[in-house]
């Protein structure tokens, strides 16, 4: 065994020592500083230290309930632990971070744990759709576990739809109650985590109705297991909704009602009230209510940056250890990583994971504002928090799902094990494609703000400020290929799309299409749209906020940083040369794109963009300990593929 793990780490640490830049710096960059670090590093020692947190047998080979029996055990270890690790002193902000950095749940986890929701969803929802009482009186509860709880909204018949859900709640002004019922099976609820036996409370989204008069959708605070003997509480019908590709240890459940009552105060009314004789109070903005699940979106891209951060190490690992082949008769079978296709691979897995990350920050920012401003009645930014959250969420989940893969798929046969971990991430991931708002639908919502912002453009009107640049009319005399330069392209791309949906909205309708019916005609352009304004976004904030965060940095540090901003950017002008190609309505520049893909190979020869040097990854799980010593691509890669398919497209 000796000899295996000497080949194994020698071929590592020839990785890890040709490292050219600080290693704790860039972890310290990524948590946040130094100081976080070391609170990062505490949680994790801590709860890596205890044994109780081992599995006896690798859970693979556990049935479906010892795997859910053994998630309660560890969870309930992890309250325990984490408990007394609390830092009351952090930010709300800063909490949010720290948890999003650790790697704590996804390594003691590999389904998520049955109190996922409880601490995702189910206190957030408290926290933004509760009166202050509401609020003072639950909030304790949940934080000391009194009470364990879910988010119970998706149905068996709707999930994307939350105007159709069907669980009715009925106030009863005699007796100051709701009264909960699911009058159909398609009324359930169907999915939500813990559901099934873990949870004892949920926020249950009801169509309310009072004085014979619809509501609209609104949450509710609802026991639905007796604290003592955990059982079912009287009309309340609970169950697994049973095995799933992913999240096997979340204990998704099903929630029916037939006739549960329950007190006036346990409708949250922060936003909407309902008053003791049946008065509706109807909230300033309805879609207020849907303010958690604008927070998880915002979190999923963070999720994003840690699941595919933590399959790009295992690979990258992999690919430092692995020998495979003899390209050259007579010398020893090189590294997989010495092969340009798996750097190819990889590394833009982890330009993409830092670029999640560095957006999330970005996105949380925005968030911790607009809920400031929105406590205020302010709402002038919820809109663009909205359509931001909602894009970037489902490009970020489904790139990462990509990315995932391709990190099972480049470790060979051994990516194949569960063992390798990479299947688990992989379902984990791939279900962030659905949740929290399905991913079309959520490009379609910010297609939404987009067709309006270009509509405003056209009325020479201000937008808001990530879609400032749909009202750019300057042209691109020459292809710029600078990160700035191919930034600009995507900005000139995207604006395009959205004017070429504008066009077919309007002959659509011109042709005497509704307007429902020309949106769906249109919708394969509209996402597509959305996502080239996500690809803006990305692109432009991991730029600018690396130049921005990255000035204390020392010079290695920053040199690997904006190689990955080089890295990323240029991968996706590679992916999306097609659209860079075309002409759009506004943009003169791809006739002259290809004359240049000469200079644009010098360019990459002049800049020496990736020298040839290595991998390094640190011992520790997760993107915080990924570090790169610079990219590998050699300069003669990408030339080739830039002016292959440069100059392969037929020119307008
Ligand atoms: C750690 C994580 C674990 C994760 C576990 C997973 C948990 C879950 O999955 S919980 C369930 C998640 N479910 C969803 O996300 C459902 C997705 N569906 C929706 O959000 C809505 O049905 C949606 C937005 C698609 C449509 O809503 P609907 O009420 O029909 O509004 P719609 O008519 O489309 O739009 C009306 C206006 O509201 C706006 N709007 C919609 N949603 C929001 C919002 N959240 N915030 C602000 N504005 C909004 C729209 O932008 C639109 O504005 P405008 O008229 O100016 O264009
Ligand atoms: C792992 C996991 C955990 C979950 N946890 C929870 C939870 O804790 N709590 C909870 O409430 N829910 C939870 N959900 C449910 C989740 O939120 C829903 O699955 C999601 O909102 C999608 O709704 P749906 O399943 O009804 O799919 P549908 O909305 O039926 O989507 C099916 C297809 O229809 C398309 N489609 C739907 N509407 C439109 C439209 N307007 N325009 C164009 N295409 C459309 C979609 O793009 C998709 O391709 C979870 C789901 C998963 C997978």
């Amino acid at each position: 065994m000796d000899a295996v793990n000497k080949v194994i780490n020698e071929d590592l640490q020839k990785e890890r020592d040709k490292c050219k830049f600080n290693v704790a710096e860039l972890t310290a960059f990524l948590d946040g500083g130094d100081k976080f670090t070391q609170k990062r590093r505490e949680k994790e020692n801590r709860v890596f230290s205890i044994q109780g947190l081992r599995d006896a047998v690798p859970d693979e080979y556990m049935s479906h309930k010892e795997r859910y029996e053994n998630a309660v055990r560890k969870a309930v270890i992890m309250h325990q632990t984490l408990g007394t690790l609390e830092d009351k002193t952090l930010t709300e902000y800063e909490t949010a971070r720290l948890a999003l950095r650790a790697t704590t749940s996804s390594a003691i986890f590999k389904e998520n744990s049955p109190l996922m929701l409880h601490y995702s969803m189910f206190a957030n929802v408290i926290e933004g759709q509760g009166d202050e009482k509401q609020r003072e009186y639950w909030l304790k509860k949940i934080n000391n576990m009194e009470i364990i709880g879910t988010y119970a909204q998706t149905e068996l018949g709707h999930g994307t739809f939350i105007r159709g859900l069907e669980t009715t709640a009925e106030y009863d002004p005699k007796t100051e109650e709701f009264v909960l019922n699911s009058p159909k099976l398609t009324a359930y609820k169907w999915w939500p985590g813990g559901l099934a036996h873990t949870a004892n409370h949920c926020v249950v989204m009801a169509h309310t109705y009072s004085q014979g008069k619809s509501c609209g959708i609104q949450p509710f605070m609802v026991q639905i297991r007796d604290l003592e003997t955990n059982m079912p509480m009287k009309g309340v019908k609970l169950g697994e909704i049973g095995a799933k590709l992913g999240f096997n240890t979340v204990n998704n459940g099903f929630l029916g009602f037939e006739n549960h009552r329950i007190p006036r105060d346990r409708m949250l009314m922060k936003n909407s009230q309902i008053l003791k004789d049946g008065t509706f109070i109807s909230s300033p903005n309805s879609k207020l209510t849907y303010g958690t699940m604008v927070y998880i979106r915002v979190s999923i891209l963070g999720t994003m940056a840690n699941t595919l951060g933590r399959a790009v190490t295992i690979a990258t690992r992999y690919a430092a250890v692995r020998r495979q082949s003899q390209p050259k008769p007579n010398e020893p079978e090189p590294q997989i990583l010495d092969y340009v296709t798996q750097q190819h691979k990889l590394f833009i897995g982890i330009a993409s994971s830092h670029a999640y990350y560095i957006s999330c920050f970005w996105l949380w920012t925005l968030y911790h504002r607009v809920t400031k401003e929105l406590a205020v009645g302010n709402m002038d930014n919820l809109a663009e928090l909205h359509a931001l959250a909602c894009c970037l969420k489902a490009t970020t989940s489904a790139d990462a799902a990509v990315l995932v893969e391709r990190c099972r798929l480049a470790c060979g046969g051994h990516g194949y094990m569960l063992s390798s971990n990479l299947p688990q991430i992989y379902a984990n991931v791939t279900a962030a494609n659905t949740y929290e708002g399905e991913n079309t639908v959520m490009l379609l919502q910010t297609a939404r703000a987009l067709v309006k912002a270009g509509m405003q453009v056209a009325q020479g009107q201000k937008v808001s400020p990530s879609m400032a640049y749909l009202a750019d009319q300057s042209k691109m005399a020459k292809w710029d290929s600078s990160v700035d330069g191919i930034v600009k392209g995507f900005q000139k791309v995207a604006a395009g799309k959205v004017a070429a949906c504008l066009a077919s909205l309007q002959r659509h309708t011109n042709n005497g299409q509704s307007a429902e019916d020309a949106w769906n005609l249109t919708s394969v352009q509209l996402v597509a749209a959305s996502e080239a304004h996500a690809r803006v976004i990305l692109l432009s904030v991991f730029k600018s906020e690396m130049d921005v965060q990255t000035l204390t940095l020392s010079g290695e540090t920053r040199t690997v940083l904006f190689q990955l901003v080089q890295l990323y950017t240029i991968y996706w002008a590679l992916e999306k040369v097609g659209d860079l190609l075309l002409p759009t309505t506004t943009t003169t520049y791809s006739v002259s794109i290809c004359d240049t893909a000469m200079r644009c190979d010098g360019w990459m020869d002049e800049t020496s963009l990736f020298e040839k040097s290595t991998i390094q990854t640190s011992a520790r799980t997760g993107i915080a300990g990924l570090v790169l010593s610079g990219l590998v691509y050699d300069s003669a890669v990408y030339p080739e593929l830039v002016h292959q398919s440069l100059t392969s497209w037929p020119l307008q």
